[in-house]
């Protein structure tokens, strides 16, 4: 049966993390072996060549399920009839930059486009947004885009759960495959909360099998919530195939589900869940079936899981309070 191609979008497709990722969609990674894909690449006017030629190399890879690339600068032709949207084109913060006047530069960013995905994507639509503040960016493009359901906006913190998985991997000596139920609460930064309270090894409690107060606290949620910036200290450059391959596999699960017995992480609108503030784009823990995701509910929280997952949200609030003060909201 010959299945109609799916429309992927992606913003600041010349950037690093679009090499990285616009490979991998056409191959099939994102969506499935099976599932044809056209690719609408948005840029600036200056990133317009180079994302053509991406688009030649792309061309040159001859992908089976790679159906079609079209490239623009307006987000009405990018999201026309887009079917899943990764926003990774963001404003990166300078020197001197304030933080207000980061989140006013992106707001000039996300605004547009998610009034653009709201005038012109398909009515399945499902965003994710990975350009930083995401999850902030995420409130503001979900803000301009009234008619699209609010939960289809969505912030990445799979890079964060990830990196969790990992370092978790090496204390305990489990391979990633035995390791379940891990969560990233809250903001992507560095207030992220990574919580191994309910995650299992081997089918063991994870905190218990670890067992080492001074190594979760002192290690673990440091190496993973400043990870982003200990990459970006050893390459110059902030994380680029691992944040591609977190896209993959946000979206890929979003859509094909999490596996029984399982977990993710995913920045989503708080439905007031575990104290968040309602509305707020903050990372929960989070099954998915039919491509759509619930937050787990009933985990016991412990005082220093809610110490930190508070620390988290209150950023996330003044980050909200922030770009209402600008009009964004
Ligand atoms: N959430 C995460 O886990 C995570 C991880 C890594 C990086 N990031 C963020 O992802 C973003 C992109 O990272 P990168 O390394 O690819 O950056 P990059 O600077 O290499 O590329 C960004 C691209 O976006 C383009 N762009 C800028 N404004 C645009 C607009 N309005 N429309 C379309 N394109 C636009 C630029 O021209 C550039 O080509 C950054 O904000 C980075 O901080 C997030
Ligand atoms: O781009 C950054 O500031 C870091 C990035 O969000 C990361 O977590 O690697």
């Amino acid at each position: 049966m010959t299945r109609t191609p799916v429309n992927v979008t992606v913003t600041g497709a010349a950037g690093q993390i679009g090499y990285a990722l616009l490979f991998r969609i056409a191959s099939g990674h994102l969506l499935g072996a099976d599932v044809p894909v056209k690719l609408r690449l948005l840029e600036i006017p200056q990133g317009l060549k180079a994302a053509e030629g991406t688009a030649m190399e792309l061309d040159d890879c001859a992908f089976p399920l790679l159906r079609g690339i079209d490239i623009s600068d307006d987000p009405n032709v990018a999201f026309d009839g887009a079917n899943v949207a990764l926003l990774v084109g963001a404003r990166p913060r300078t020197k001197g930059m304030e933080r207000g006047d980061l989140l006013e530069a992106n707001g000039g960013i996300f605004k547009p486009q998610g009034k653009a995905i709201n005038d012109h994507a398909a009515d399945d639509i499902k965003v994710l947004v990975v350009g930083n503040p995401a999850n902030t960016n995420a409130l503001i493009a979900q803000a301009a885009a009234p008619d699209v359901p609010r939960e289809r906006f969505t912030a990445m913190t799979r890079l964060d759960h990830n990196r969790a998985l990992s370092q978790l991997s090496k204390k305990t000596g489990a391979p990633v495959s035995e390791i379940r139920k891990l969560t990233i609460w809250g903001n992507h930064s560095a207030t992220q909360y990574p919580d191994i309270f309910h995650a299992e090894v081997a089918g063991k409690n994870a905190a218990e099998a670890v067992n080492d107060q001074a190594w979760l606290a002192d290690d673990f949620i440091p190496t993973v919530a400043k990870r982003g910036a200990a990459i970006i200290e050893a390459r110059g450059a902030s994380s680029a195939a691992s944040a591609a391959n977190a896209a993959i596999d946000h979206v890929h699960t979003w859509v094909n589900g999490t596996a029984d017995g399982d977990w993710t992480s995913m920045g989503i609108p708080s439905d007031g869940s575990y104290g968040v503030p309602e509305g707020l784009i903050s990372s929960f823990p989070v099954t998915i079936k039919d491509g759509a995701y619930e937050i787990v509910q009933g985990l016991e929280i412990n005082d220093f899981s809610r110490e930190r997952i508070d620390a988290s949200v209150k950023e996330l609030s003044e980050e909200r309070e922030a770009v209402r003060g600008l009009g964004l909201l």
